[in-house]
């Protein structure tokens, strides 16, 4: 184990207060639970694995933390540097190599190919999962994601939805949670910035088009939220069921 191990990245007060509290309001951490931290390399990723370290030195709540990379072969992304950088932190970590990329391809045309290669990606992390021994999955959206995700899903879909921030796969055996729910992503972007995290850049292996949707969503909350800066605490309260939608009971047992 690396003698860097013990060193944590000074976390912002108020960042680590609504990990914390979305953390306790969706009880997304048991005892006993082992977390596989899906980290891209991104800055959303980086930043919730030094929280989830942070909250790991600090909670009464005893769990374990490993972190696992997809590699989707593409040329543009390159997580070569990430194994160091998690190892150098004394955690386990996983780097599964497919050819999402590839597949990807031969889907290209199809509107869907970004949620395709989302779906492969998700496939290959709860492999990962299944076989190291994890029961829980941690993905790094925030509040921002959430918030585009709702109104694409209103726009485009007719339908009220958003991502999940606590919930069981449909095989019962592993648990998805989202311990970022509540922050911003500038928060993120802020931090990562300040602890100079090694963020590596494009981890999106369907970069050969833009999804444009998103994009146009994204300038409207932001301009909308110069009208009235408390957009995000309004989207926040009026998501809430649809983020709480299929969490698990206190009584089911727990995996
Ligand atoms: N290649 C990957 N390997 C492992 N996990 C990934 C990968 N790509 C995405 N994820 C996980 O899915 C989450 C959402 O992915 P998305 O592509 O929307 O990233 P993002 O919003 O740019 O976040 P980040 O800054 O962490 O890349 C990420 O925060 C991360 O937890």
């Amino acid at each position: 184990m690396s003698t860097v191990t013990q060193h944590r990245l000074p976390v912002p007060k108020l960042l680590a207060r609504r990990v914390g509290r979305a953390l306790a309001e969706f009880t997304m951490i048991r005892p006993g639970d082992r977390i596989l931290l899906a980290l891209s390399g991104g800055k959303d990723s980086w930043s919730l694995l030094e929280l989830l370290r942070e909250w790991q030195a600090h909670s009464p709540i005893p769990f374990a933390l490993g972190v696992a990379t997809v590699d989707p072969m593409s040329p543009e992304y390159d997580p070569a540097p990430l194994r160091a950088a998690v190892e150098a932190r004394g955690l386990p970590y996983y780097l599964e190599r497919q050819d999402i990329y590839g597949r990807a391809q031969q889907h290209l045309g199809r509107p869907s190919y970004c949620s395709f290669c989302a779906r492969m990606r998700r496939g290959v992390l709860y492999a990962c999962a299944r076989r190291e021994g994890y029961n829980v999955l941690a993905l790094g959206q925030h509040l921002d994601d959430l918030a585009e995700s709702f109104f694409m899903s209103l726009f485009y879909n007719g339908e009220l939805r958003t991502m999940k921030v606590h919930y069981r796969v449909r095989e019962g055996d592993l648990r998805v949670i989202r311990p970022l729910a509540y922050c911003r992503e500038r928060q993120t972007r802020d931090f990562a910035e300040a602890t100079g995290l090694p963020v590596i850049p494009e981890n999106c292996p369907a970069c050969f088009a833009h999804p444009t949707e998103r994009a146009y969503v994204k300038t409207l909350l932001a301009q909308q939220e110069a009208r009235d800066p408390r957009l995000f605490r309004q989207l926040r309260r009026a998501m809430l069921p649809l983020m709480a939608r299929g969490l698990p009971q206190l009584d089911e047992g727990w995996t």
